[in-house]
C-alpha cells in the first residue's frame, strides 16, 4: 500500500533524542471529540514522526460501500469490500489525503452521512480484521516511528507500542468541542448522535473508555489544545526515554 511519510528534512524539534533508528510508536485511543486526531497530528509533527488516522480508514470503507450499493448490515459483503478496497492514506502529518481507487475522498469521508453510517463498518469484525492488518503494515512501513490514533491502537493494533495513551474528556467537553468544530451549525440532538450515540455503538466491539493495563490515561477536560499536546509530549518523554 503506497504512503507518504514525514519528510526527512523537517526541522529538528525538542525531541531530537528520538530522531533516528529507534522505534517510537505512540498509540492514542479515546472517545469521539476527545481530541485524538488534532492532538496526535501535532504531536507527530513535533516528534518528526508519521501520523496514522485509523478512523479515516473505517470512513473510507464506509463511503466505498455506500457508493457501491453494499448493504452495511450484510457482514460478509462489508468484509469483502474491506478486503478488496484500493485504499491509500497519507501518513504525513502535514498532508491529509485519502484515496479510494485513485479518487480523492479526503473531504467526502468527513460528511455527516459517513459519520452516521461508519459504526456499521466498525462493528463488522471481518472488516476490522482486514483494517487492523493494513494498519499494522502502515506502522511497519513508517519504520515504526509514528503516532497512530483510533479506538483499539493501544490494545489490538499496537499493544507493544513504546507509548500508549487513552485520551479522554468529559462528555460535556467533547460535545462542546465538536459543536465548536462544526461552527455551531449542529443542534444538541445532532451532536449527541454524532458523539455519544456513535461511541455507544462503537464501544460494543472495543473498549475505549477504560485504559488497559499499562496504558496512561490523559484527561484533557480542563486542558486547552496546546496544553494537551504538551501533556502527551511529556508522557512520551517520560515513558519512552
Ligand atoms: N484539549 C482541547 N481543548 C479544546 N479543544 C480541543 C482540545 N483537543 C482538541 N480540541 C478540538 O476539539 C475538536 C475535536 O477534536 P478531534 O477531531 O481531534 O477529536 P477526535 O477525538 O479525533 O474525534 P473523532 O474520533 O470523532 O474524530 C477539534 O476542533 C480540536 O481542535
Ligand atoms: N481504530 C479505530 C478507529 C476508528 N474506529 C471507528 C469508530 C468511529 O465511529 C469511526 C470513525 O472514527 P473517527 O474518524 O470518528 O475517529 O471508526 C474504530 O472502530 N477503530
Amino acid at each position: 500500500m503506497p504512503q507518504d511519510t514525514a519528510p526527512e528534512s523537517a526541522p529538528a524539534g525538542p525531541f531530537s533524542g528520538f530522531r533516528l533508528g529507534k522505534s517510537l510508536v505512540v498509540a492514542i485511543d479515546g472517545p469521539s471529540g476527545s481530541g485524538k486526531s488534532s492532538v496526535s497530528r501535532e504531536v507527530a509533527r513535533r516528534l518528526r514522526a508519521a501520523y496514522l488516522d485509523t478512523g479515516a480508514m473505517y470512513r473510507a470503507v464506509t463511503l466505498h460501500c455506500v457508493a457501491q450499493g453494499i448493504d452495511l448490515e450484510d457482514a460478509a459483503a462489508v468484509e469483502a469490500a474491506a478486503r478488496g478496497i484500493e485504499l491509500f492514506i497519507s501518513t504525513s502529518p502535514d498532508r491529509e489525503s485519502v484515496t479510494v481507487g485513485g479518487d480523492d475522498v479526503t473531504a467526502a469521508i468527513r460528511e455527516p452521512e459517513v459519520s452516521a453510517a461508519v459504526s456499521a463498518v466498525a462493528t463488522t469484525m471481518g472488516a476490522r480484521a482486514e483494517l487492523i492488518r493494513r494498519q499494522r503494515a502502515l506502522i511497519a512501513g513508517a519504520g515504526h516511528r509514528i503516532v497512530a490514533e483510533g479506538r483499539d491502537i493501544t490494545t489490538v493494533v499496537a499493544p507493544d507500542a513504546e507509548v500508549r495513551i487513552l485520551l479522554t474528556a468529559t462528555e460535556e467537553a467533547r460535545l462542546r468541542r465538536r459543536g465548536d468544530q462544526l461552527g455551531g451549525t449542529q443542534t444538541d440532538a445532532q451532536l449527541k448522535r454524532q458523539v455519544t450515540d456513535r461511541d455507544a455503538r462503537d464501544s460494543t466491539v472495543v473498549d475505549f473508555h477504560q485504559a488497559a493495563d499499562g496504558v496512561v490515561t490523559l484527561d484533557s477536560s480542563d486542558l486547552d489544545f496546546e496544553q494537551t499536546v504538551a501533556a502527551v509530549l511529556g508522557i512520551v518523554r517520560t515513558v519512552a526515554h
